[in-house]
């Protein structure tokens, strides 16, 4: 039997993975890292992990697509979500100067973030890597000259690099969502005013327009629509949506109304809102 809640993250001790974790569950449970967004979700769907955390989509470089696929082919719900203001710093070992440098290494959502600021620097050649911290992690331990990393003020304090600059994201408010994962369907609870779902609705004309026009009827606050390509149809497409209600009531006979007359529904999870 395990003792504390296990909560499976993509990442090392310093990636913002694991300040979610922490922000959210604190010292109490025990944190699975692993390599992949993959493996987080497989951990989930064994039983092995409790929870999984998964970044979805950032403010500057949009939505994280293999993600959506990933929770949806798993099976996986969501029962939670969190929005964490996400500053990146260019951290190297501490005698290095941002002209000597010939490589930076990051995530690549945390690249893109920082594009802007990449530009400016030709030296830099950016590279990806598995998360922000793994690569703070290895110049400090390989003692690696030329090569910066991009990632959390934690993650410099952590492995003991020198940040060369602060605040590199293209905007200050810079934030991403992440949501969290379980194997169990969530029932709706009185507390829940959001909802994931996955809509799949045939390619005709106007289909699209009666959907948000149902959900406009209805009272319901679209928060998010994502197009997905449905892997098995090319050139067909399902949609994942979030909607922020306010009567459970209202929302069910909303889905109930869709998957009558125009298309499938499945809801990923019901949760409540997080602050953003
Ligand atoms: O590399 C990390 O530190 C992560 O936690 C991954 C991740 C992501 O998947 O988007 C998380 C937040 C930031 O947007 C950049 C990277």
């Amino acid at each position: 039997m395990k003792s504390s809640k296990v909560i499976a993250i993509q990442g090392i001790p310093g990636s913002f993975h694991h300040q979610v974790a922490l922000e959210n569950f604190g010292e109490k449970v025990e944190i699975l890292y692993l390599d992949s967004f993959e493996e987080v979700a497989q951990k989930v769907v064994l039983g092995i992990a409790d929870e999984g955390i998964m970044a979805i989509e950032n403010s500057i470089a949009g939505a994280i697509f293999p993600n959506y696929d990933l929770i949806d082919s798993q099976g996986l719900s969501v029962c939670g979500e969190y929005y964490l203001p996400i500053a990146h710093q260019l951290m190297a070992l501490p005698e290095q100067k941002i002209e000597n440098l010939r490589e930076v290494q990051s995530h690549p959502m945390a690249l893109l973030q920082c594009k802007k600021f990449l530009s400016q620097f030709h030296n830099l050649k950016p590279k990806a890597a598995r998360d922000t911290a793994t690569v703070a992690k290895e110049i400090s331990e390989n003692n690696i000259q030329g090569i910066a990393a991009i990632g959390s003020k934690i993650a410099a304090d952590i492995y003991g690099l020198k940040v060369l600059a602060e605040d590199i994201q293209t905007v200050k408010n810079n934030f991403t969502r992440f949501i969290f994962l379980s194997k169990e369907e969530n029932l709706i609870e009185e507390s829940h005013s959001k909802a994931s779902l996955k809509i799949t609705i045939k390619n005709q004309p106007g289909s699209l327009a009666k959907l948000l026009t149902k959900i406009h009827e209805f009272n319901l606050d679209l928060s998010k629509i994502q197009s997905v390509p449905v892997i098995e149809k090319p050139w067909e497409y399902a949609f994942f949506i979030d909607i922020l209600f306010e009567s459970i009531s209202n929302f069910k006979k909303c889905m109930t109304e869709i998957s009558e007359t125009l298309g499938e529904v499945k809801i990923i999870g019901t949760y409540e809102k997080g602050m953003k």
